[in-house]
């Protein structure tokens, strides 16, 4: 069967191809390739990745069956404003990059690192856009089916699995049972991490890896039990999955409006249901830029302080971006969104 070149077909293939060739950079604008794949971003980037990385060769895996599956992945994230095929694409090439840092290198294995590469590219398919706590104040099916423990991130978990399940797409049909056994856990382990409820858990974990560090002589990072690796991926993919903040401004503005939009559509189901308006979900009392400097003061740099201690040079540029990010947002409090500046 043939294959279009970069999986996906497009009116503009040479633009495409020269957007698809900045896959190894945190700077690579997703949105540019969501509108030259024809809405396909999470297609061409993750089938982008397998092949960057080899891994249909190193696994025997069809290029038809991952192009089948990844269609089909792709089709089951919801139209929703952030939680999208977009930002399944956008966490997978972000988790690629942070699988580059040097202080990594040779540290995870080839299953490893296909794992957190699928677990990222799942990681949120066919989300509702509302929060967990949402699900659980409205009673949903979900709620109910996962009893509000991590609702949402077992659903994604449920789904992902349930589309390997035909022979057509089953692109992990001729790893062994043992390692089918591995990938299950660690992605399983991995999707349940980017529960923000897990947060401060992760992190402190996380803060106590870096105090007690071991590496080797040219400062590779060195890990010796499962629960070590598994916990360097979780934090990994949780930053993949709070990274909007380090990408480039004019990236990290757009992230923001979606986002914004889903939570104000949130608010107006709370408000339609006479439910009490959850933080930051009332369009009517928006203020934007002080969400996001909240949001990188008592989160994200925390969060990213500490990866940067553990990959040490490796993420310095990321968290400058980040800290110039910041300032940007201080700088303009209540001026965008025609906000009345206070
Ligand atoms: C670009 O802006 C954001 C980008 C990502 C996040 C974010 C937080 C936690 N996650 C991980 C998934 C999760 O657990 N969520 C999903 C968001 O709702 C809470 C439960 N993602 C939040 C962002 O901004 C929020 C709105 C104003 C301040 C905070
Ligand atoms: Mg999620
Ligand atoms: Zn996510």
């Amino acid at each position: 069967v043939n294959v279009p070149e970069l999986g996906v077909e497009t009116q503009y293939p040479q633009e495409l191809a020269d957007v698809l060739s900045r896959i190894n950079d945190w700077g690579l604008d997703t949105f540019k390739v969501e509108e030259l794949s024809d809405q396909r971003p999470l297609t061409a980037i993750t089938y982008r990745i397998f092949q960057e990385r080899e891994l249909c060769r190193i696994y025997s895996i069809e290029q038809s069956t991952l192009l089948k599956y990844l269609l089909t992945l792709e089709d089951h994230y919801q139209q929703v404003p952030y939680h999208n095929k977009a930002h399944g694409a956008d966490v997978c090439q972000s988790m690629h990059v942070l699988l580059n840092a040097s202080a990594l290198d040779g540290v995870f294995t080839e299953l490893e690192i296909m794992s957190a590469i699928f677990a990222s590219a799942v990681h949120d398919v066919d989300h509702p856009g509302v929060t967990n706590q949402f699900l659980i104040n409205t009673n949903s099916d979900l709620a109910i089916m996962y009893n509000d423990e991590s609702v949402l991130e077992n659903h994604h978990l449920a789904v992902a699995f349930k589309l390997l399940q035909s022979q057509e797409r089953n692109i992990f049909s001729n790893l062994t049972t043992k390692q089918m056994k591995t990938l299950r856990k660690m992605v399983i382990d991995m999707v349940l991490a980017t529960d923000m409820s897990k947060h401060m858990q992760l992190l402190a974990d996380l803060k106590t890896m870096v105090e007690s560090k071991k590496v080797t002589g040219n400062n590779i990072i060195m890990l010796e039990t499962y629960d070590d690796r598994i916990q360097v991926l979780q934090n990994m993919i949780h930053c993949a999955d709070l990274s909007n903040p380090t990408k480039p401004l004019d990236i990290y503005t757009r992230w923001t409006d979606r986002i914004m939009e889903e939570f104000w559509r949130q608010g107006d189901k709370e408000r339609d249901l006479r439910l009490e308006i959850s933080p930051m979900c009332d369009r009517r009392v928006a203020s934007v830029e002080k969400s996001q400097i909240g949001f990188i003061e008592f989160i994200v740099h925390p969060l990213w302080e500490t990866w940067a201690d553990l990959v040490y040079p490796d993420a310095n540029n990321i968290l400058e971006t980040l800290e110039q990010n910041r300032d940007w947002y201080q700088s303009h409090i209540g001026q965008e969104n025609g906000a009345l500046s206070s």
